[in-house]
């Protein structure tokens, strides 16, 4: 036998060593998690055994500890099923998505609950919301902004109309490809096909590789890609998800015309999140039709040396000429300063309503 192969013998002996530790570790935390549900239980019958603000100190702090090789990010996804797994073995989680499957949606739904939880396309956000609202999922996920193209401006006027409360965010690196069949003739793609927003996104790309080919928008970037199945001159740009889901080809990869591209979607539910110690908070508002009306909003953010990250203003249902806001700052609403700008706001404005105060996203 040669040196590397006693070597490579001897590695593999190790690996099962550690194979037995990690399996039996696994176990116990398991075993762990099964218990905390019985106390959870013992605590109160209508139990929430998801804690959202728990998983985020649990994968931050393993990103913290993490000496490599293997970068914090990888290492949080291992952990991130691993919880998946435990919250499963207490009650399995049930989360409706903006479908079909294989939509970007999809992913970040299994990105933020794991590949355990159990997820269900809708056709439409309205009926995302309606699901949660009704208890018939525990949870939902919408997306609401893109980095290059902006807001999701029918899922914040969803907000308008419902009681929901955002229990968490999500962002997702959008990653775009031109996908063909086994059966396309790729010299002769006369025909593309994808979602709005996503061709948007590609925009250049497209302009340089394929200027004369028929773009034709369809509902989703996984219907695109359906579409593609049954016709041998059309091509798709779609994500990940899409192509394996539908087994296509990758003729290029990553076409979108910014690298940054992301999307944020927010987790909607029906409980209110404790602190998690690096949180978000979500607001609508309505001010009266007044001269300095936004100026007055703002100030006392400013004053409390409040960060918001976002602040996108829409028509209200309501009045012809009223605008509603809708604010998104870091911190929680439990956490004295922010309660102080809440009150605050609350003395200045018409109306306002706390959508959630949640984990920032960690993965
Ligand atoms: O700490 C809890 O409350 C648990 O239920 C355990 C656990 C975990 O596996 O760490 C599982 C599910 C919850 O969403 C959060 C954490």
């Amino acid at each position: 036998m040669s040196d590397t192969s006693i070597n490579l013998e001897a590695l593999r002996q190790r690996i099962d060593q550690l194979d037995d530790d990690i399996l039996r570790l696994i176990s116990e935390r398991a075993d762990c998690a099964q218990q905390v549900a019985h106390v959870k239980l013992s605590q109160d019958e209508d139990a929430v055994f998801y804690r959202p603000e728990r998983e985020a100190q649990v994968l931050r702090r393993i990103m913290a500890l993490n000496k490599g090789p293997l970068d914090a990010e990888e290492m949080a996804r291992l952990f991130r099923e691993i919880m998946s797994a435990c919250l499963a073995l207490e009650k399995p989680i049930k989360v409706s998505y903006l479908g079909p499957e294989g939509t970007f949606t999809q992913q970040a739904a299994l990105k933020h609950f794991g590949e355990s939880a159990v997820s269900l396309p809708m056709a439409a956000i309205d009926e995302v919301f309606r699901e949660v609202e009704a208890g018939a999922v525990n949870y939902g996920v919408v997306p609401v902004e893109n980095s290059t193209e902006g807001v999701v401006n029918h899922t914040l006027d969803t907000f308008m109309d419902s009681s929901i409360r955002i229990c968490g965010e999500v962002v997702l690196r959008i990653h775009h490809h031109l996908l063909v069949s086994e059966t396309t003739r790729r010299d002769k793609v006369s025909r593309i096909y994808s979602h709005p927003q996503s061709f948007a996104q590609c925009r250049k790309w497209l302009d340089a590789h394929f200027p004369h080919a028929e773009r034709v928008p369809v509902s989703s970037n996984a219907e695109a890609a359906k579409l593609v199945k049954t016709e041998w001159h059309s091509a798709a740009i779609a994500g990940d998800m899409a192509a394996k889901l539908y087994n296509l080809e990758r003729v290029a990869e990553k076409i979108e015309d910014r690298p940054d591209n992301s999307t944020r979607f927010l987790i909607i539910g029906n409980q209110d999140i404790p602190m998690s110690g690096e949180d978000k908070t979500s607001i609508v508002v309505a001010m009266r039709n007044q001269p300095g009306a936004l100026h007055d909003l703002l100030e006392p953010f400013h004053r409390h040396q409040i960060d918001m990250t976002r602040l996108e203003t829409r028509p209200s249902r309501t009045g012809v000429w009223n605008y509603v806001f809708f604010i998104d700052f870091k911190g929680h609403r439990d956490e004295p300063r922010v309660t102080a700008v809440l009150e605050e706001v609350q003395l200045r404005a018409a109306e306002l309503r706390v959508l959630g105060s949640y984990p920032q996203g960690v993965l």
